[in-house]
């Protein structure tokens, strides 16, 4: 059994976390945090947990933290950057599924995330955790940094065409629409239900924090430092889900005849990557509660454009969900075990 601490286990990927760990047969949580419901019983909180957890929540503290095998950080930023390598020291390995390390070049961080970064040689060594990239870095990894919700939907998307030099570079964009739990659980007046119901919007138009970690990964895909690629996020009067529809032009028209089988090809041993067949349009309830990413393939008329949809459920395939596969590559794990899950319908 693999000892499981969580940092941050009230917002919503903490209890995301929580309900995916409920049924896993080799992780068991043995500590979860809370600094405002410090000894209140988890299933007091949340009762869709009664039954599952004899667990109260209790004040981080590093060093019942460093008596687990695994510690996930379900926390805002700037948290894990501080507290991580303390634990990663004592032997514990740690899953952020914050921000902190996933970003390589921290001057790039700093300005993003408004603040210096304090542990620069773990940002260096930290693996940023899209297994279907990075599997064998993970398995052996220390700290792995959790990929973003929205980056995880528009990479994997985009992956096939950039591994194999299939479209121009500079002008790739991800049109991304989230619903609210992207924004967590924290009291937001720009969240309430009489804000967002029943309206849609896009945000960050001219600049999200998303955008240099996505650059990050299509550049790693593509090996071309000068990729230039349009991030616009939007939020739906949803509350899980993240649908990216993503434009690229095609070098060579003709290979609109085989992407299809390469994307197929490309994923066919992935348990959470779905390619549907062309032409489909996957929507968010497809995988509502799920740990899969569903995506299918477009052409329109005349055009060189190849269009991709994309969807993912940001708390698990874009949190929670990626975090606990990259826990069971990390203990070298059956990768699907306590993800096998369908997604919830309707
Ligand atoms: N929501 C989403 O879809 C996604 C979120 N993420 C990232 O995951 C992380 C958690 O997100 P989410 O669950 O939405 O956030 P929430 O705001 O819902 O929850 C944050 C949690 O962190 C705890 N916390 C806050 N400050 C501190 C601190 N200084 N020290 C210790 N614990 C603290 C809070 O509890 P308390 O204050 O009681 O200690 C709470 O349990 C964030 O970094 C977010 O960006 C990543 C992908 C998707
Ligand atoms: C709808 C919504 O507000 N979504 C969040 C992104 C989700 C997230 O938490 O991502 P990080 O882990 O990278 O912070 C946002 O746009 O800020």
């Amino acid at each position: 059994m693999i000892k499981v601490g969580i940092v941050g286990g009230t917002g919503y990927t903490g209890v995301e976390l929580l309900r995916i760990l409920a049924t896993h047969p080799e992780a068991e949580v043995s500590c979860i945090t809370s600094r405002s419901e410090a000894g209140l019983a988890v299933a007091d909180l949340y009762p869709n947990l009664r039954g599952h957890y004899d667990l109260a929540f209790s004040e981080p503290d590093p060093d019942t933290l460093a008596q687990c095998d695994l510690v996930f950080f379900a926390t805002p930023h700037g948290v894990a950057m501080r507290l991580a390598p303390e634990l990663i020291a004592r032997g514990t390995r740690v899953v952020d599924l914050s921000a902190d390390f996933r970003i390589k070049d921290l001057d790039v961080w700093a300005k993003w995330y408004g603040m210096p970064h304090e542990t620069p040689e773990w940002a260096e060594k930290a693996v940023y955790g899209l297994p279907e990239v990075a599997r064998a870095a993970i398995r052996d990894a220390q700290l792995v940094a959790n990929p973003g919700c929205y980056p995880t939907a528009v990479q994997l998307g985009l992956i096939p065409l950039l591994e194999n030099g299939l479209v121009k570079t500079d002008r790739i964009i991800a049109d991304a629409k989230s619903g609210a739990s992207g924004a967590g659980r924290q009291a937001n007046v720009g969240m309430l239900h009489g804000e967002i119901g029943e309206s849609f919007k896009a945000y960050g138009a001219s600049g999200h924090r998303h955008l240099p970690e996505i650059r990050q990964g299509l550049v790693a895909a593509s090996g071309d430092s000068q990729l230039g690629v349009t991030f616009v996020p939007h939020l739906v009067p949803m509350i899980r889900g993240i649908e990216a529809t993503l434009y690229a032009e095609l070098n060579n028209p003709a290979d609109f005849d085989r992407l299809q089988s390469l994307y197929e090809a490309r994923y066919r041993d992935e348990p959470f990557v779905d390619v549907l067949p062309f032409g489909s349009h996957p929507d968010t309830r497809s995988v509502r509660g799920a740990n899969h990413c569903r995506m299918a393939l477009h052409r329109q008329e005349d055009s060189n454009l190849v269009i991709i949809t994309s969807v993912i459920d940001n708390l698990v395939k874009g949190a929670a969900g990626q975090a606990v596969q990259n826990m069971n590559v990390m203990f070298g794990l059956q990768e699907n075990l306590g993800l096998q899950a369908p997604a919830m319908l309707p």
